[in-house]
């Protein structure tokens, strides 16, 4: 079941809706997992807007939901891209500068235990034309473990870091980001609820998009 919210702003209505899920969890740290992409720039909005509530940034644990094996420098870093004022409280990168991807995903699973307590509280997730989400592509690998190496990802650059499904499973909340008439397909497969989207059926699933969808959907 996909509750989905139509709106003219999109990313304004997204941040507005990510602040409200992020206010509502009660643990401290409030764990969220976010995407790189066209969706990435609601995070940063949304903490605004949640501090604006009197939500105090330091609460917030940070991660990626994937993560691209390039420098943060360049332009296909999915955590170069974003930046947040005030910065979060914790910071867990998928992929540093150097790192070995087989070398990254046993940091990862190793921090994510330690500092994440092994979940998430909310995701936000943008999703590709072709429905991908995180890197998690359709008809693509069951992954086993917390977080894996894709060495061969359709979308370039081949070799990219992500949390796996079952990973973004843990989040009670998730909020997928999609606008656009080029995703209406997928978007409408994920409403439709699709099985083969790695999306459909993740917890508290929320969609945002400016497309207004047909009345069976
Ligand atoms: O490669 C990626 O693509 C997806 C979707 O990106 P978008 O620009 O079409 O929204 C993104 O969510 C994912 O994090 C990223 O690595």
């Amino acid at each position: 079941m996909v509750e989905v919210v139509t709106d003219d702003r999109p990313l304004e209505a997204a941040a507005q809706r990510l602040a409200a899920m992020l206010t509502s969890v009660e643990g401290d740290p409030v764990r969220l997992a976010i995407p790189g992409g066209s969706a990435a720039a609601v995070a940063p909005r949304a903490l605004q807007i949640a501090i604006a509530y009197g939500f105090d940034a330091g609460r917030l644990a940070l991660t990626w939901v994937d993560e691209r094996c390039v420098p943060v420098a360049s332009a296909d870093s999915n955590r170069g891209a974003v930046r947040f004022d005030p910065a979060p409280g914790l910071e867990l990168p998928l992929f540093v500068d150097g790192e070995a991807p087989a070398d990254a995903v046993v940091r990862v699973e190793g921090a994510f235990e330690t500092l994440f307590g092994g979940s998430l509280d909310v995701s936000l997730l943008g999703m590709g034309p072709d429905g991908h989400v995180a890197s998690l592509f359709v008809g693509g690998p069951e992954l086993a473990g917390t977080v894996a190496h894709i060495a061969d990802s359709p979308k370039p650059p081949a070799d990219r870091i992500t949390l796996t499904r079952r990973t973004l499973a843990t989040a009670r909340q998730t909020l997928v980001f999609a606008t656009g008439e080029g995703k209406r397909e997928a978007i409408e497969r994920l409403v439709a609820g699709d099985p083969s989207l790695p999306a459909t059926g993740l917890p508290g699933l929320v969609l945002v998009t400016d497309l207004t969808l047909g009345p069976d959907l």
